[in-house]
């Protein structure tokens, strides 16, 4: 075992779905699940003739927990997400993922299709509900401000990745682009609005401030209204995107602090161009071509140094503003005394997994038929789950260098892997019961006990 750092820990649980009533006729795969020391170990094998080689097998000593069909959503929320709270409400984040097979319970999970009922609703809204309830009560008891700038609410921001394409749900599935800065931050950059006097504005991806609960439902409700819904022939309701949904801890001064800093960069767009352009065309008169063809100095244009120098100074103005605008941001971050202020909790719906199903199956008749656009969409799914893999490991193990890279899916995810509060992040593998499933089921525990094994 590596000298690993427990702060990086991700616990993997398995949660078993009921079977479906087009199921319960094929009957259900054997399962048992064993405990040892702190983890559980899980063994599957289904008596089944038409499954051929539907082999048997235990899991190595990885999952945190096994959570039976009967478990609904609140129990999951109370085993899995309850726990973080506290530590969100001390600036810290948290990472949540489902992972699965289509149709093995992952929206269902994470998302959830009731925004009503506390048994049902997703561990997304749950924990929204939580999160507000606590500031609630810390406002009575005096813990918490009152003051409309400084109160602590809640912003959560929707979006879809496919292939290496974002769409911002909060803004009408608008597309964005994911990009690498000078920085080595990934930036989601979304619609780009040309304002007047030259001046650009690129927008982040939204982000909806909400100060109590019923609104933060109401807007969550109708964004996932925009959620894609694709062609799958495993699940005709499958998703075939990646859904990352991110809570953090605001107050209006955040907010406001993070638009001026959108302001202050549109209002450096014209003034670095005007820079560069007068500091190309000084240059450009300064020389012309001799009669042999070559770039000589013009004996009749001296270079307005002058000029250049003054376009630059205004260039440095505007750029400092731009940075005490970030300074700004982090200055408010830190004006709440409990720290509270950006504390997040990231939910992550992967896409389906079929595909390492598919290639699992165990016979023909149990391989699904997929259309080439599927199968390129599957591919590029597979690569991501794989990268993430990855990603956990090196992150568990506290390597310096972690291979966020590796795809468009970890290079998102990459902020969300710093700052992460000590063992609070947790991957649901999501599977069905189903004999029929039992290939897609067995490839969703490999990958799920591979993770566990690599981040416990
Ligand atoms: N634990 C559960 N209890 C009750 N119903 C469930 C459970 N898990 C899943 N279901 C139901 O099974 C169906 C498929 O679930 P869901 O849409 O969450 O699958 P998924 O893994 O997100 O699939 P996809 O990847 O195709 O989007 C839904 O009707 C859902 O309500």
């Amino acid at each position: 075992m590596s000298n690993k750092n427990h702060q990086n820990t991700l616990h993997v649980h398995v949660r078993w779905r009921p079977l479906n009533e087009s199921e319960v006729a094929g009957g259900q795969i054997e399962q048992q699940s064993t405990a040892v020391n702190t983890s559980s170990l899980l063994s599957i094998s289904v008596n089944s003739q038409s499954l051929g080689n539907g082999r048997p097998w235990t899991s190595p000593p990885a999952f945190q927990a096994v959570l039976e069909p009967q478990a609904d959503n609140a129990y999951v929320y109370e085993s899995i997400v309850a726990p973080a709270i506290p530590k969100i409400l001390e600036g810290e984040s948290c990472n949540f993922f489902a992972y699965g097979h289509s149709g093995s319970g992952k929206t269902h999970t994470v998302i959830g299709y009731d925004y009503e009922e506390d048994s049902k609703v997703g561990l997304c809204l749950a924990a929204s509900q939580r999160l507000f309830d606590s500031l609630n009560s810390l406002r009575a008891n005096g813990r918490e401000t009152d003051d409309d700038k400084c109160r602590l609410g809640v912003g959560f921001s929707l979006f879809e990745l496919r292939k290496n394409t974002a769409f911002d749900l909060l803004n009408g599935r608008k597309q964005c682009h994911i990009r690498e800065g000078a920085d080595g931050k990934t930036h989601i950059r979304g619609q780009t609005e040309l304002l007047d006097g030259g001046r650009v504005r690129v927008q982040p991806l939204a982000q909806r401030a909400c100060w109590t609960f019923d609104s933060l439902r109401e807007e969550l409700k109708q964004s996932l209204g925009q959620r894609a819904v694709g062609s799958s022939t495993v699940h005709n309701q499958s998703s075939r995107t990646h859904a990352v949904l991110k809570l953090e801890v605001v107050n209006r001064r955040l907010v406001e602090a993070r638009r001026a800093v959108v302001e202050r960069e549109s209002e450096l767009v014209p003034v670095g161009k005007r820079a560069t352009d007068i500091a190309i065309e000084e240059q450009t008169r300064g020389v012309m071509k001799s009669a042999e063809g070559a770039w000589v100095a013009n004996p009749d244009y001296r270079v307005n140094q002058q000029r250049i120098d003054e376009a630059l100074a205004e260039k440095a103005i505007y750029e400092a503003r731009v940075e005490a605008a970030e300074q700004h941001v982090s200055t408010v971050l830190s004006s709440n005394e409990a720290g509270r202020l950006g504390g997040k909790m990231v939910f992550v719906d992967l896409a389906g997994a079929e595909y390492q199903a598919e290639k699992g199956a165990q016979n023909v008749k149990q391989r699904v038929k997929q259309t080439p656009q599927e199968r390129q969409e599957a591919r590029q799914i597979n690569t991501d789950l794989l990268a993430l893999k990855e990603v956990i490991r090196a992150w568990s193990a506290d390597e310096a260098r972690i291979p966020f890279r590796l795809s468009p899916l970890t290079m998102v995810l990459r902020e969300h892997f710093v700052g992460v509060a000590g063992g609070t992040s947790a991957m649901i593998v999501t599977v069905s019961p189903a004999k029929s499933q039992y290939a897609a089921t067995l490839n969703s525990l490999k990958y799920g006990s591979l993770v566990g094994t690599v981040s416990s």
